[in-house]
């Protein structure tokens, strides 16, 4: 974490100290929330939906932050501790972050796309920790606000950044890239994900090029070939092309720079090869078709950096992924639960039934779908297409939750048998009928938007699954 003393802190943020007497404070890194302060942190005001931030600067001091920032709009600034003031406290914790990355000076790998920046760059950060000291985004910390406090919270001698860069609207990435100026950007994919905000997919492809906008002279840009879109924009006449570029494309198909030359399932996740890796086959402890091609793009990265081969396999062998990313929960009874339900968009919707339809099982295979959210006009012409996408022949039995995803239902209905498919709003309902329904022999996938909250109803189908399986 940033350890600085208030007179530094205040050159790097912009700020001005309210006493030139706190000069020599230290500080120990940084903090925004009052009910997480650390011994001699700074604390960074910050004004937000519910809450304004100042309201807690006092409280703060009184529990152990050395100095807090204050924003000069905000009258008398408090007493008890060291005191910086400026015109806007995100701006200068955006500033104060860059500031930081600058000093550190680490390779900064991000990691941005619709879909699997928070697996990716869990796989980026396996791969390159074998050999390298590295600091990666933490859960989804990955805006305006998430990206600036991973920096911060970084130490001094971390050689590798891998950072996530989430958006959902168009100019939140190029913000995100020239705070964290990358030496090589990622994009994983271009799904569905903000369609609301965006308009369009192609607005999407434009909106992850942004993380360019950052990049270093004779900067690598790896990205997904299968995309059409993101050649696209970067072959149109009014793309900023970075100077001295480098691309790497990666992908399914043959004619991407790397793509899987061999691919199998096994009990505990993926085994492939790579065109760029001839006979030498990679075990991925993950489930899905799609993690292999997040893979592609992770060995693009470890080979960027002379990550050896044997560095390579240990640090897929090693691979922990954070939570709720299709993540395998084999129970005591043997009822096994795919909890994917972090977040959901069609390509990744799609992409968990297909876990879901090739997993082994002696009893049933239940998929628990709920809303995707954020999707725009078109919402339940992309419901209806995952109705569609079911196979009553490997998918017995789809519990649904939400407004939205009453349309899978709908459409699911024109091929699956009735008493197959279950539509709720009620989540205790759905919970219910759900604990009745299965058995120790099942498998059950839970997918939605993060709004859905669908993880409550499978801790709820677990607690059930202990009590009373066998
Ligand atoms: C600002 C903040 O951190 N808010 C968090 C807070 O929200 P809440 O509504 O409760 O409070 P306010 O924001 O109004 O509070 C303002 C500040 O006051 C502080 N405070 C409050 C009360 C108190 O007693 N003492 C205080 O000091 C408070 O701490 C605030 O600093 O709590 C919520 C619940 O924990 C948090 O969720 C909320 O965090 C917000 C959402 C946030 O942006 N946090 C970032 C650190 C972050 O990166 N969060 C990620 C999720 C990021 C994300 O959604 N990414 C998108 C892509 C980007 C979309 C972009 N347009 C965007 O806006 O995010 C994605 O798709 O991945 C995470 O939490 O995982
Ligand atoms: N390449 C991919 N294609 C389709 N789905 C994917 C891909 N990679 C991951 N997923 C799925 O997308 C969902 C989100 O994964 P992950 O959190 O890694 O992505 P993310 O981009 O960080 O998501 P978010 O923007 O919601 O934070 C999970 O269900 C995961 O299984
Ligand atoms: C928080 C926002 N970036 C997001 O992920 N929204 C999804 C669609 C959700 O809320 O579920």
């Amino acid at each position: 974490m940033i350890i600085r003393t208030l007179y530094d802190i205040a050159e790097m943020c912009g700020g001005e100290l309210s006493s030139a007497e706190d000069k020599d404070i230290e500080i120990k890194g940084v903090v925004t929330d009052s009910r997480k302060i650390s011994p001699a942190c700074l604390f960074v005001p910050l004004v937000g939906d519910h809450f304004d931030g100042h309201h807690y600067a006092a409280a703060s001091l009184a529990a152990g932050a050395a100095a807090a920032l204050w924003q000069r709009d905000k009258g008398p600034a408090p007493a008890g501790g060291g005191v910086i003031l400026v015109e806007d406290t995100l701006a200068a914790l955006q500033k104060l972050s860059s500031a930081y990355l600058g000093d550190i000076a680490p390779r900064v790998v991000a990691v941005t796309g619709s879909n699997g920046k928070t697996t990716t760059k869990d796989m980026i950060t396996a791969l390159l920790e074998v050999q390298y000291k590295v600091h990666k985004t933490q859960g989804n910390f990955n805006n305006h606000i998430g990206l600036p406090l991973t920096i911060l919270s970084m130490d001094s001698d971390v050689e590798i950044a891998v950072l996530e860069m989430g958006m959902s609207s168009r100019g939140e990435i190029s913000l995100l890239s020239r705070i964290a100026p990358p030496d090589v950007a990622v994009i994983t994919n271009v799904g569905e994900s903000h369609l609301l905000q965006l308009g369009s997919r192609k607005e999407i492809a434009r909106a992850k090029l942004e993380i360019v906008d950052g990049l270093k002279p004779g900067g690598l840009l790896i990205y997904n070939g299968d995309e059409p879109l993101l050649a696209e924009v970067l072959a149109e006449p009014d793309f900023r092309t970075p100077e001295g570029l480098l691309t790497f494309r990666f992908g399914q198909a043959a004619d991407n720079d790397d793509y899987p030359t061999g691919l199998m399932t096994h009990s505990a996740g993926m085994i492939f090869t790579s065109q760029l890796h001839g006979q030498r086959a990679f075990t991925l402890p993950l489930p899905g078709q799609h993690n292999v091609i997040n893979a592609l793009a992770a060995l693009a990265v470890a080979r960027h950096y002379d990550v050896t081969e044997e560095n390579i396999a240990a640090g897929l062998s090693g691979l922990k992924l954070t939570g709720m990313r299709i993540e395998v929960i084999e129970t005591e009874s043997g009822l096994v639960l795919l909890n994917d339900a972090y977040n959901a968009s069609p390509t990744s919707m799609r992409a968990a039934i297909d876990v879901l339809q090739s997993m082994k099982c002696s009893g049933s295979r239940i998929a628990v779908l709920g809303d995707m959210l954020e999707l725009g006009p078109e919402e339940i012409m992309f419901h209806r297409q995952i109705g569609s996408y079911l196979d009553p022949k490997l998918t017995d039995d789809v519990f649904t939750f939400g407004p939205l995803a009453a349309h899978i239902a709908a459409a699911a209905s024109e091929r699956f048998e009735a008493g197959h498919l279950f539509a709720f709003t009620d989540k205790e309902a759905l919970i219910t009928a759900l604990n009745a329904k299965c058995s120790e022999k099942d498998v059950v996938l839970f997918k939605a938007s993060r709004g859905m909250r669908l993880e409550e109803v499978l801790h709820r189908l677990k607690d059930h699954s202990e009590a009373n399986f066998n």
